[in-house]
Parts: C-alpha cells; structure tokens; sequence
C-alpha cells in the first residue's frame, strides 16, 4: 500500500503556477481563462478584485481621489474570488459583483483606487493566499503577477497589443452609439494604461523574466495555443 501510495506522489503532476500580465485589452482573461480550464487549473482574475473594492468605495460615499481616506477603508469591505474558470465569481460582503464592477464608473475610478499602497498591500495579500491554496495550481491574471504578487511564478507572460486593436477588440463588446465611439475607447485604454503604469506601487510592467506574446497580429485561439506550449514546456523540463 504505502509503495502505491509513493508512486502517485512521485507521478502527481506538480501544482504549476502562471502570471499573465499586460495592458488592458490584450487578452489577459479570455487567455488565462482558456488556459485554465484546458489544463485543469484554477483562475484568479485580480482585476476584478480591484474593480470590486472601487466599487465598494464609491457605494460607501468614499472620494476615490481622496488617497488618505480610500487607505483608511481599504480594510473594510470582505471580498470572494471564486476560482472555477468556468464560472469566475467576486462577491463583496456577500453580495454578488460581478456585473457592476464593469460599470464605466467603476472602469473610470479603478486606478485611482489600484495606486494606493494599502489597497495594493491588501489585495496582494488576499492574491498570494489564493494562489498558495490549492493542489492543481493557478493562471493568475493582472498587472504585477510577475513583478510582485508572486515573482517566483512557474511561467510568467506579459502580453502586448497595439492601442488600434485593443480598442478595435473593446469595440467589438459593445454596441448603438459606443460602437461608433472607437477613438474614444482607445483614448480611454490608453489612459488608463499611463496611469497604471505610472503609479510609484507595483505599476503595470514586464518581469524581467516573462515571456512578452504580442497578440495585434494573433487570434485568440494562437494565443491560448502558445501559452499553453509555454507551460506545458516548462511542466515537461
Ligand atoms: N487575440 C485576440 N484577437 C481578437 N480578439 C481578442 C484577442 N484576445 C482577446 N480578444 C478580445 O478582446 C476583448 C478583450 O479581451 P480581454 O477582456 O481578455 O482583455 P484583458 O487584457 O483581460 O482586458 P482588461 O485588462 O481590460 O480586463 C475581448 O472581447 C476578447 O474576446
Ligand atoms: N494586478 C492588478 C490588476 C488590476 N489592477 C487595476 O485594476 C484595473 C482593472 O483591471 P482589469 O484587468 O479588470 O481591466 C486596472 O486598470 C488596474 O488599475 C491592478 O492595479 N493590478
């Protein structure tokens, strides 16, 4: 018994452990979603995490442009990932998230909430406990997986877009007069990658050692196919 035992730890695949960053608009969730569930992985998408306690923020009548006082809330809301990357979900003091976090309201306060360090400090936390509980590993989704949530990540990968076809593609989502409206959602996405990038705490940046996939000229599915290569390269060395 204890030989059958041994064999199985011995043969387990190990717990492999993804970061995919980039701007927005690149492919970050419909990328490590994809991956996810063709590997048997969990997924975690941090953005919305940071979209759910802006939105906690602004329903609890906190100036968002107000540093000192988002950093005296940043403890209080109670917020849930779940990780199936069927069905992600992100409840916050219980309540389901998941589709008024991607208000434009939401999408326009986001960074201002995601500069401050004790946001940053809480969520990075809240981020590595996720990720470190489980046995079949995780794609972790963000800006600084790779930089500072979990810099010894398995596989790190930054992916890159030209703005033309990142708003081309946020275009695609919508529909009646914000179709129409491409040079503003470019605008938009561009803005809020300055400010992402910009800010002092963990800003949007490559890890040294991430692989950069630039997806202007890629389907999707050419995507999803080189990072799942990428893993099942480094499951395999
Ligand atoms: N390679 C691709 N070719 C064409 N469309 C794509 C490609 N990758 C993603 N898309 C589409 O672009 C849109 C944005 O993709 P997605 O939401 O995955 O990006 P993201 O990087 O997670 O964005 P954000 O950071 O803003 O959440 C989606 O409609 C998605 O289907
Ligand atoms: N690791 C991360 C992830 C996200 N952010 C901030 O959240 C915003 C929304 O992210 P989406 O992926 O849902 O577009 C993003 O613009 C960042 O401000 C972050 O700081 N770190």
């Amino acid at each position: 018994m204890s030989v059958t035992v041994e064999t199985a730890a011995r043969t387990a695949p190990a717990a492999v452990i993804v970061g995919i960053d980039g701007p927005s608009g690149t492919g970050k969730s419909s990328t490590s979603k994809a991956v996810a569930a063709k590997l048997g992985l969990r997924y975690l998408d941090t953005g919305a995490q940071y979209r759910a306690i802006t939105w906690w923020m602004l329903n609890n009548g906190i100036d968002v442009r107000d540093a000192a006082a988002v950093a005296d809330a940043a403890g209080k809301p109670s917020l849930v990932s779940g990780t199936d990357p069927a069905a992600p979900t992100i409840t916050v003091d219980g309540q389901d998230a998941a589709g008024p976090i991607r208000t434009q309201e939401v999408t326009a306060a986001v960074s201002a909430v995601s500069a401050v360090p004790e946001v940053r400090a809480r969520l990075t936390e809240l981020q590595r406990g996720i990720a470190a509980d489980g046995p079949r590993g995780i794609v972790v989704e963000g800006r600084d997986i790779g930089t500072t949530v979990l810099p010894d990540a398995d596989v790190k990968i930054f992916l890159t877009a030209s703005a033309e076809a990142r708003a081309a593609r946020r275009s695609g989502e919508l529909s009646g007069k914000d179709r129409a409206d491409l040079a503003a959602t470019q605008a938009a996405l561009v803005k809020r990658d300055a400010a992402d990038s910009g800010r002092k705490t963990s800003p949007l940046a490559k890890a040294d050692d991430a692989v950069e996939v630039d997806t202007t000229e890629l389907t999707l599915n050419q995507v999803i196919e080189c990072v799942v290569t990428l893993i099942e390269e480094k499951r395999t060395a």
